[in-house]
């Protein structure tokens, strides 16, 4: 079998996009494993899916797998390239397209400056939905962290789950050590995403996110969400703020019971075809 995918990036975060209106695929963990070894397939942060809809009013169904297999709820560098993929693609005319995930509806639309904007919907914040262990809901929590001492942290659901905590400088902040610790915290039932906020002023902030089912990524659109949020509750940021990641900066506005929205960009890097499955020979 033939499998035609386009590589793509948010920032950094890198993407395997398949158009499964066209294709049939089996959506295996062996699949999605084999599909995004670096070394002996195509290699991806996530890999992203592009279904038919199938709820009323919606014009896609948008399924998204980590590089470990597993598939999750959201992805914010994901959901702009799916929007700049269907419509390069032509498999829509729409100016704003309304997209379904596992839990939850997104919207997505090209700006003036080619850029893409999402609503990314509201954030979360009722433990039983994050999944967060707590016994009641708080604006901030403090963890056990081992050797780390106690943490404060955000606890906030995007549609997936991220613990946000506070640095000084993301430059020495232990992501991979601390990271890999909080990802697997009994405390969050589904693992969680780990981000690293330092603030430079209140519309300015500097992000680093260890990402469950990947490790450090070069950016996380969700955890940029997710980080703005804690970094408004705890009144350190603006309404609209920059968020500078390893690959890049997004522009986030939220207020307050609002959506959050995220404007950032969304490149092609090649369209590729492969022989499925993969044989050595
Ligand atoms: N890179 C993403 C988030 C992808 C999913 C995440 N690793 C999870 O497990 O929830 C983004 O840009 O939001």
């Amino acid at each position: 079998m033939e499998l035609h995918f386009t590589k793509m990036h948010g920032l950094g975060n890198d993407f395997v996009v398949i158009d499964a209106i066209s294709q049939d695929i089996d959506l295996t963990e062996a699949f999605v494993q084999a599909l995004g070894d670096r070394h002996f397939g195509v290699g991806f942060d996530q890999l992203l899916i592009v279904q038919a809809p199938t709820q009323k009013n919606m014009d896609f169904k948008y399924r998204i797998f980590n590089a470990s297999g597993e598939e999750v709820e959201q992805c914010g560098n994901g959901a702009r390239c799916f929007a700049r993929f269907v419509i390069e693609q032509k498999l829509t005319n729409k100016k704003i397209i309304n997209v379904e995930t596992c839990n939850a509806n997104i919207t997505l639309e090209l700006t003036q400056d080619n850029l893409v904007k999402v609503d990314m919907g509201q954030p979360v914040f009722e433990p039983k939905d994050i999944p967060f262990l707590a016994n009641q809901k708080q604006s901030s929590y403090r963890i056990d962290a081992g050797e780390f001492g106690q943490l404060e942290i955000n606890a906030i659901s995007m549609g997936n789950p991220h613990c946000v905590l506070l640095v000084d400088d993301v430059q020495t902040a232990p992501v991979a050590t601390l990271g890999a610790l909080l990802e697997s915290h009994p405390d969050f039932p589904k693992k969680v995403n780990v981000g690293f906020l330092q603030i430079i002023d209140s519309k300015h902030a500097k992000l680093r996110v260890y990402e469950r089912g990947v490790g450090e990524t070069q950016a996380c659109g969700t955890g940029a969400c997710a980080a703005m949020v804690a970094g408004v509750m705890r009144g350190k940021l603006d309404n609209e703020a920059t968020l500078t990641l390893l690959g890049g900066d997004l522009t986030i506005r939220w207020q307050a019971e609002q959506s959050v929205i995220m404007i950032g960009d969304a490149v092609r890097v090649f369209e590729g075809k492969m022989k499925w499955p993969i044989t050595t020979q």
